[in-house]
Parts: structure tokens; C-alpha cells; sequence
């Protein structure tokens, strides 16, 4: 699916708001020709006369610029500030007062206020005033955009892997693209299943038409037909109009059915046909349609044994795997585990904007040696949380949840180790269990001195 606003398209011109700005004054005059001057700059003026009503006028609306006099009768517009962007913080604030002297300016500045303005004051520099908080706001909404839009971005898929189960997956992914069969993807929750599928439709000559995700388990039998197949007016409750469905509005393209297992055997019957025929009705209407997707389905259930339960169809099983490809769960391909967490790293420090921070040793082999039961989508949220949680510039075994942190670091192979840290976990677990000294030389082809030393050093 294509994001909302494609990354680098211009955002249309819109007519500016105008600048909410709250006047602060106990003298009337000085009020009117203030609000006057701010009228004639475009802006939208409220008017308050002691701190009580300032106060409550930001309580009430989002003022985005105040100008407030230092002597409100008895009051300090120097004391009200504080409590002023207490209730504001994004507000701009001036201080304007006759009494100038360099030190309630920097009184004033160390309080939060943006500026400081001497009486009298020229209507030039109220237009100054008013153009940098019209800047800065137009300046913040475009970081609240551009926020959002990276907000909804995904980590751009790493497709590179050190391991030979995962090579061997893409490398039938990549053959399968090319032919127009339907591809079952095996393989435990969160292991990409998902990625892989969107890779294959990149991949395929469908490449340019829609790539359509049903997500099979969300919804209810009815909804579920309806959502595939679309439904007619008044086929159920709220039925209000006829509605294509996904593998109408994916047309030429890919439907992705996640979680495949879950369907009921009523639409289990309807989508074999609709593999076999491509032929298939809106829910509520008896006019046969035609649709020309490839389906690819996903699932973490053993479907040979749903078929021995009787809860799977097994022609429809046949139908679905043409093509199958198991998709490694992250724990037997630790190869792998380090290198796309330093790609999540880069990611969420991108977003967050601040330099990417380094994984220490102690925290890399934690990651290394965890088993990542909910696999990559694990790692991922772990990376995400650590790197909000913890400012530092290197993240540490405690930067992650407990579970991940707290396990003994077991070298394993095939993660950060150092060749002694391997040699070492392998011998002393071969000592573990040979009955004598000789008996594990023997296994390890050791002679019995250097095992001996090697004993000695890590210290059993
Ligand atoms: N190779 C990869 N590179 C970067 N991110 C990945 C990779 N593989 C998976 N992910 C990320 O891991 C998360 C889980 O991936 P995905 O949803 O494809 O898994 P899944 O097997 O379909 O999961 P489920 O079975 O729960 O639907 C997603 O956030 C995805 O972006």
C-alpha cells in the first residue's frame, strides 16, 4: 500500500492561518493601538487586562504570540510568565514595558520570553515580531508533518542475510516472482512473512498494479467474504451500498492473505473456487465476477495436521502452496540478529533525530544469544523502546526489557563472539559431561596437557 503522501511531494500551497495573538496591558490605549497595529498585520487579537484574564484566555484558546506589559497594576508580568507558559508552552512571549534596563531583559529571557520591547515602540517592530512568530510556526508545522510521515515509514527491509536457510528462501522467492503461481509463506509470527510477500509482488510483472493485504483473522466469516468479495446493498446490517472487494480492487495486482489458517470452511469452499476459476460473487448477489490476482497466503500453522484435523481443506492446501517457502524464525538465523539490529538502530535514531548509537559489546551479545520467540518484529520493538528509553550514545544489556537482558550470555555460534569465547563455551561443556579428563582430550582432540591449561585458565 502506498502511504498517504508519497515521500517527497510537494505539500499543496494553503491559505496561512492567521496568528492568535493575546495583548496584555492595564492601560487601555496602549491595548487599542497594539491590537490596531496586529489587526492591520493579519493577525486575530484578544485583549486581556491583568494576569486573571490573560490566564484564562490561554487557558480557553491557543494564542501562538503574547505581548504583555512588565507593570499590570500590582502585578509583575515578570512573576505571571512562568505561569503564563505553564499553560502555553509553545507561546511566544514579549515583554513590553517603559521601564527598560538590560537586566529585567535578561530576567525576562531567562523566564522563557522570546523577546523583549522597549516603549515606545514602532509599528515596524511589531511587523518584525509577528513575521518570526509566523516563521517559526510555519516552521514547526512543517516538522509536525514531516514527523508524521516518518512516523508511518517502516524500516527499509533488509533483504541482505548471512544465513544460508533465509538465503535459500529469497533465492525461491526470486524464482517464484516470475511465474504467476500462488506462493504459501510458512513460518512463526513475525518472522517477515509479510516483507517477503510485498517483495515477491515487486518482483513479479504484477509489480505495477495493486498489492492488496487481507488480514484473515481480524475479522468475522461474513465480514471476512464481504471484505474479499465484496458485498451488495443490504446483503447484512449496514450494507448501505453495493462494495467492491480487495480482490476486485486488486485488480492485475496481489492479494496477501495473512494468517491463512484461520478461515472458516465456508470460505475456504469460495476461495478454492475462486483459485480454481478466478470466478467469484459479492456477498448477497448471485452475478458471477471475474478478477485476475495472484493470491499469496501466509500462515504460522502446521496446515498438514489442520488437514488431519479436519479443519483444513486439503484441496485447498494444494492449491495454495504451488509454490512454498518456509520462512527461517529469527533464532535459527542468529547470523543475522546483529546486523538488523544496527539497521532498527539507524531507523529509530533517524526518526528521533539524534546520531545512531553503538551497541556495546556486553549488549550485543544479549541480542546475539536471546531466542527472539516473537522474531523479528521482536527485535524490532526492543530496538524501538530501547532507543526511546535511553538517551546515551551506547545501549547497554539494561536498555532492554528484562527477558532479553537478563539471560546468561551463552556464546552461540554464529553471533559476536570471539573465537576463545566459542572454544571456551565448547570445552568446558565437553568436560561437563566426559567421565575423565582423557575421555573429553579424546573428543575434543586435545592432548591432555594443553586441555589441562585450558582447564586451568577458565577456571574449572
Ligand atoms: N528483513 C527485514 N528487514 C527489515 N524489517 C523486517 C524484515 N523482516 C521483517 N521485518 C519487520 O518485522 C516486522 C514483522 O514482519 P512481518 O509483518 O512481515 O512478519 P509476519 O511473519 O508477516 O508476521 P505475522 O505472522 O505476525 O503477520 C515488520 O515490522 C517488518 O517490517
Amino acid at each position: 500500500m502506498r502511504p498517504a503522501v508519497a515521500a517527497g511531494e510537494a505539500t499543496p500551497e494553503v491559505a496561512p492561518v492567521p496568528l492568535r495573538v493575546l495583548v496584555i496591558d492595564d492601560e487601555r490605549n496602549i491595548r487599542t493601538t497594539l491590537a490596531l497595529c496586529l489587526e492591520g498585520l493579519g493577525c486575530h487579537v484578544a485583549q486581556a487586562a491583568n494576569g486573571a484574564a490573560a490566564l484564562e484566555a490561554l487557558r480557553l484558546e491557543a494564542f501562538d504570540l503574547a505581548f504583555c506589559d512588565l507593570r499590570l497594576g500590582q502585578e509583575s508580568g515578570l512573576d505571571l510568565l512562568p505561569r503564563m507558559l505553564g499553560e502555553r508552552p509553545g507561546l511566544d512571549f514579549v515583554v513590553i514595558t517603559a521601564y527598560a534596563t538590560v537586566d529585567t531583559a535578561v530576567e525576562a529571557m531567562r523566564r522563557g520570553a522570546r523577546d523583549y520591547l522597549p516603549k515606545p515602540f514602532t509599528p515596524a517592530q511589531i511587523g518584525h515580531l509577528v513575521e518570526r512568530t509566523r516563521e517559526r510556526r510555519a516552521l514547526e508545522r512543517r516538522l509536525l508533518d514531516l514527523e508524521t510521515r516518518l512516523g508511518e515509514a517502516e524500516p527499509e527491509v533488509s533483504l541482505a542475510t548471512g544465513s544460508p536457510r533465509m538465503h535459500a528462501a529469497l533465492e525461491v522467492i526470486e524464482r517464484a516472482a516470475a511465474h504467476d503461481v500462488a506462493v504459501l509463506l510458512r513460518g512463526e509470527n513475525g518472522t517477515g512473512k509479510g516483507v517477503l510477500a510485498r517483495l515477491l509482488h515487486g518482483r513479479s510483472p504484477r509489480r505495477e498494479r495493486p498489492f492488496v493485504v487481507v488480514n484473515c483473522p481480524t475479522l468475522s466469516e461474513e465480514l471476512l467474504a464481504s471484505e474479499l468479495f465484496g458485498h451488495a446493498r443490504g446483503a447484512f446490517t449496514g450494507a448501505v451500498k453495493d462494495q467492491e472487494g480487495r480482490v476486485e480492487a486488486a485488480e492485475g495486482g496481489t492479494v496477501f492473505l495473512d494468517e491463512i489458517g484461520e478461515i472458516s470452511p465456508t470460505l475456504q469452499a469460495k476461495l478454492l473456487r475462486f483459485l480454481q476459476e478466478k470466478r467469484f460473487e459479492r456477498v448477497g448477489e448471485n452475478r458471477t465476477r471475474t478478477a485476475d490476482v495472484r493470491i499469496v497466503a501466509a500462515t504460522n500453522r502446521d496446515l498438514e495436521a489442520e488437514v488431519r484435523a479436519g479443519r483444513f481443506r486439503e484441496d485447498l492446501l494444494f492449491r495454495l502452496n504451488v509454490v512454498e517457502v518456509t520462512v527461517p524464525a529469527l533464532r535459527d538465523r542468529p547470523e543475522d540478529v546483529l546486523p538488523l539490529a544496527r539497521r532498527f538502530i539507524a531507523f529509530f535514531a533517524r526518526q528521533a533525530r539524534r546520531p545512531p548509537p553503538e551497541l556495546s559489546a556486553a549488549a550485543g551479545k544479549v541480542l546475539a544469544a536471546y531466542s527472539w520467540p516473537g522474531n523479528v518484529r521482536e527485535l524490532r520493538n526492543a530496538i524501538e523502546r530501547a532507543l526511546i528509553l535511553s538517551p546515551g550514545q551506547v545501549l547497554e544489556p539494561e536498555n532492554f526489557p528484562e527477558r532479553i537482558a537478563a539471560q546468561p550470555t551463552t556464546p552461540v555460534l554464529g553471533g559476536d563472539f570471539t573465537a576463545e569465547e566459542i572454544e571456551r563455551e565448547h570445552v568446558l561443556r565437553v568436560l561437563a559431561r566426559a567421565a575423565t579428563l582423557e575421555d573429553a582430550a579424546r573428543v575434543l582432540d586435545l592432548d591432555l596437557s594443553t586441555l589441562w591449561r585450558k582447564r586451568r585458565r577458565w577456571g574449572r
